[in-house]
This record gives structure tokens, C-alpha cells and sequence, in this order.
């Protein structure tokens, strides 16, 4: 498996299927921004109530290929395992990326267990060896890396930002961006106070 990170504005993603674990999978999506469309017969109350907030689009039907044509992203979840198997064998062969929620191997894709920290994003898979080991190292990294580091990696964009106008040597950028990527930094603010300083002083910028 490869992993990437995907921008998924420019991209349409589909959900077939309406129970349970497209419920999960829909409230997953959200996290991210993403706005899917739900194909089904029958829907879960939570999927009735996100689309009448205006979060997602339902499509009430028994999911066909043709109501696929569009989609880039498809997670397959109904419980009829011939209509997965046969959406996920023509979603693949046209080229989109394909969930097989049920068979993976039959799908190119996986959904990992993510940890967000703002900027940080901490992905953990198993190649569907076990997704309960993949969930559980999530919550063992969530305690680890806590929510300190949501503040922490604002304060690395903005110095990288900085550094990347500023200091035009690169040995020099370097030493400024592995200073700020230090437990000091992490641990107190009022260290990246004078970081700060530091790098508006160095660089005759006024502060
Ligand atoms: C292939 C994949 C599909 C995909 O790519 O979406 C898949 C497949 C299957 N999951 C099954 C079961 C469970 N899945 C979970 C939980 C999660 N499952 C997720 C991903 C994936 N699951 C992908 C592989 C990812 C990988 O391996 O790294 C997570 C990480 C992400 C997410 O779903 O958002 C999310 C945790 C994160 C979170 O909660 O945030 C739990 C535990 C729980 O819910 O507490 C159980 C019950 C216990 C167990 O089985 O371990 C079954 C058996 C179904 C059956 O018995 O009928 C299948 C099918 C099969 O394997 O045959
Ligand atoms: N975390 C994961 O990835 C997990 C995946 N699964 C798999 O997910 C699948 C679904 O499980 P549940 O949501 O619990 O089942 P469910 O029975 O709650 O829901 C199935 C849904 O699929 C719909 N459906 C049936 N045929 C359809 C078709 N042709 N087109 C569109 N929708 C159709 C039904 O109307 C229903 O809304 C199963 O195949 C199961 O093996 C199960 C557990 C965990």
C-alpha cells in the first residue's frame, strides 16, 4: 500500500450503501471536510439528519454503475456482497480509487485510523491485518502526541513560512527549522516568543 495525503476538494466521493458502517464511514469523511453522496434504499436516522443539515446528499436507490460514472473516491458498503463485489470490479477498472469495505482485496483503497493535531495528521494502517490494532496504536499515539501539538505545529508553519521569505542560505534555514522543531518549543510558549525575536532581530526585520 502507498500512502498519500489527498486534497479532497476538487474531488467527488461516494458512499454505497446506508447503514451502520456507512454511518462511520460518512462521520469520518466529515472530520475532513468532505461533503460525499450516500447511494441506498434505506438510510440511517444519523445519514437523514446530516443531509438535512445540508452535510451530505443522499441518492435513495440501489447503487448501479451508472450512478458511479462521476465518483472519484468510492466506499462500498452495503450488505449485498454480489453488488460490492461487481461496483468494486468495474470502479477499478475505470480507474477510480475503490474501498472495498468488506473484501479489501477487491478494493485499491484503505481507510486508516488518523489522528489530527491540527497540522499533524497521524495515520496508522494495517493493510486489514487488523483494524483494532490500528485503532488502538491511534489512542496510544493520541496520549503521546497530545494536543499541545496543535498549537506547536501553527507556530512550525509560521516560523517555516518566515524562514522560507527571510533567510535566503539554505545551511541557514536548516539550523532555524531544526531549533524550532525541539522540545523546548513544544513545551513552552514563551520560548517561541523569543525564537521569535531571535529570527526577526537575526534577519533585520522589524518585530
Ligand atoms: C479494509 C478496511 C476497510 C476500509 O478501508 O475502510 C476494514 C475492513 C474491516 N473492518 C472490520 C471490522 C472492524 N473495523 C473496525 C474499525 C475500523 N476499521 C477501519 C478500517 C478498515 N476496516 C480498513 C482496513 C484498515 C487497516 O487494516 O488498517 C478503521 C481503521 C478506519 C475507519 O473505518 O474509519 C476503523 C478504526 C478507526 C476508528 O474507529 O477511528 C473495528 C473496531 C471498532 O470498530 O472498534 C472492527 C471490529 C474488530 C475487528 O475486526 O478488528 C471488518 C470485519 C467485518 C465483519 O466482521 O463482518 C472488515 C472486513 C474484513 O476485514 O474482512
Ligand atoms: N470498519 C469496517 O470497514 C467494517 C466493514 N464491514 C462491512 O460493511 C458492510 C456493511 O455493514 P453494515 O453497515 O453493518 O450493514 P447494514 O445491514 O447495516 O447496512 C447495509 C446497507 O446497504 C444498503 N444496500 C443494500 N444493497 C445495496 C445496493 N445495491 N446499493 C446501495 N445500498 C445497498 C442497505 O439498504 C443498507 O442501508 C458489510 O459488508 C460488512 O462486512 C463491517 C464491519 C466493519
Amino acid at each position: 500500500m502507498f500512502p498519500v495525503q489527498i486534497n479532497p476538494a476538487n474531488y467527488s466521493f461516494t458512499v454505497v450503501g446506508g447503514g451502520e458502517i456507512a454511518n462511520h464511514k460518512v462521520k469520518n469523511l466529515l472530520r475532513f471536510g468532505i461533503k460525499p453522496l450516500v447511494i441506498s434504499p434505506h438510510f440511517h436516522p444519523d445519514l437523514l439528519t446530516l443531509e438535512k443539515d445540508g452535510l451530505i446528499e443522499l441518492k435513495q436507490k440501489f447503487a448501479e454503475w451508472s450512478d458511479l460514472i462521476d465518483a472519484h473516491f468510492i466506499i462500498l458498503v452495503t450488505n449485498d456482497e454480489q453488488a460490492n463485489d461487481r461496483l468494486a470490479k468495474q470502479a477499478v477498472a475505470a480507474g477510480k480509487l475503490v474501498v472495498h469495505a468488506a473484501n479489501p482485496a477487491l478494493g485499491n483503497a484503505q481507510l486508516p485510523a488518523v489522528l489530527r493535531r491540527g497540522k499533524l495528521q497521524i495515520s496508522v494502517a494495517t493493510d486489514g491485518a487488523s483494524p483494532t490494532l490500528a485503532k488502538q496504536i491511534r489512542d496510544d499515539l493520541a496520549e503521546q502526541y497530545d494536543e499541545k501539538y496543535e498549537s506547536y505545529l501553527a507556530f512550525l508553519a509560521e516560523v517555516r513560512q518566515f524562514v522560507k521569505v527571510h533567510v535566503q542560505e539554505r545551511s541557514e534555514r536548516n539550523k532555524w527549522l531544526k531549533e524550532a522543531a525541539t522540545p523546548l518549543y513544544l513545551e513552552q510558549a514563551e520560548a517561541r516568543l523569543i525564537l521569535w525575536k531571535r529570527l526577526y532581530h537575526r534577519n533585520n526585520v522589524e518585530y
